[in-house]
């Protein structure tokens, strides 16, 4: 039974991971947050993970918010940086293999077809670089690791793109996004029961396929895009009764939605190396934002 240690408590892919516990009885999933161990300072990390034992490792802790890491660029390297090293030196010593989530951020966006894992890195903002020098970190500290990179990931927990529309369209008369961005949304429950097979995967004693792996839906398509979507699948599951269903979804340029931090025009990442090597396909778009939409419950759409 793989006890597996959760640095990330109270994010969405962390809450996820533990709603997807009940599907591997045969693993212990242990979490910790802030309140026990703050990534800003790294010297908080290996006592945690010497208490707790664990058999691997899977870090969903970041500083995440993509505009402010730009005033806050040192906060954002100590928690996806620096944290990110002594978290895998830490796992090195004790040969704790890792899974660590990287970001489509990392890319610049320049490009036409889907990123492979091995193409050129070259980050726009704060949050890209920090969350690169992670991945560097953990690729000279340890080899026994995992880096998994998604991308916009969603969920009914934490601050995400689809809570952020359900807000939107229940006070607005429109909305306006970005039509000129395109990347694969990913559901963060997706996500985590991934994760969930791979720990076992990882820590059976023959396991040799350590490595970056691309991890997001197949389907790619525009902010704007996925915003009507959101209008649409919204509207099936909560009907006529709830407040968004009038709100007008209207596509607009990145240079009319000016941001502190600019993202990249085109990151959709190829996931068939994770699907060659361990079989991994993430489901359609539309049926995993009608399960997160039926779990976030009519009663608090219009929150
Ligand atoms: N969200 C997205 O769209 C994407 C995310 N990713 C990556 O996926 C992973 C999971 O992201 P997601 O679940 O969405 O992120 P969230 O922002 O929902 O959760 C991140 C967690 O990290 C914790 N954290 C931040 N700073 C510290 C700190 N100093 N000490 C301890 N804990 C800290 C936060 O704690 P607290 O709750 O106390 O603030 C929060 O619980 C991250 O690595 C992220 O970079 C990759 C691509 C897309
Ligand atoms: C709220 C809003 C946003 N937008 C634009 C801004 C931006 O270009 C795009 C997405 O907005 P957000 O700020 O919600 O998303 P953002 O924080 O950029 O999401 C990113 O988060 C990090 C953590 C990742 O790793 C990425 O994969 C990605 O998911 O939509 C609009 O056009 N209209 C709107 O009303």
């Amino acid at each position: 039974m793989p006890k597996i240690l959760v640095f990330g408590k109270n994010g969405q892919l962390a809450r996820c991971l533990a709603a997807s516990a009940h599907e591997f009885p045969d693993a212990q999933l242990v979490f910790v947050g802030r309140e026990e161990c703050d990534l800003e300072d790294a010297s908080q990390i290996e006592p945690v993970i010497d208490r707790l034992q664990p058999d691997i490792v899977v870090n969903a802790a970041a500083y995440t918010a993509v505009d402010l890491a730009e005033q806050h660029e040192d906060i954002a390297f100590k928690v996806n940086g620096d944290a990110v090293r002594a978290m895998a030196e830490a796992l090195a010593k004790r040969a704790i293999p890792l899974i660590h989530v990287s970001t489509d951020y990392v890319f610049d966006g320049k490009g036409t077809k889907p990123y492979r894992e091995e193409d050129k890195v070259s980050p726009l903002g704060v949050y890209g670089n920090s969350k690169l020098a992670g991945e560097v970190a953990v690729r000279e500290a340890h080899q026994k690791h995992l880096i998994l990179r998604t991308s916009w990931v969603y969920s009914q927990f934490g601050k995400n793109f689809v809570k952020t529309m359900f807000n939107l369209m229940a006070q607005r008369d429109e909305v306006r996004i970005v039509d000129d961005q395109t990347g694969c949304p990913t559901s963060a429950h997706d996500l985590a029961h991934a994760i969930l097979e791979l720990c076992g995967a990882a820590t059976s004693a023959e396991f040799d396929k350590f490595g970056t792996y691309h991890l997001t839906s197949d389907q790619e398509m525009t902010w704007f895009e996925f915003g009507k979507s959101i209008h649409k699948i919204a509207l099936q599951e909560w009907g006529e009764d709830w407040k968004g269903k009038d709100c007008v979804v209207l596509p607009i340029k990145s240079s009319e939605f000016p941001t502190a931090a600019k993202r990249p025009e085109y990151s959709v990442l190829s996931c068939r190396l994770i699907n060659d090597t361990f079989g991994i396909k993430l489901p359609n778009v539309e049926d995993s934002l009608t399960a997160v939409i039926r779990g976030r419950g009519k009663e608090n759409a219009d929150a």
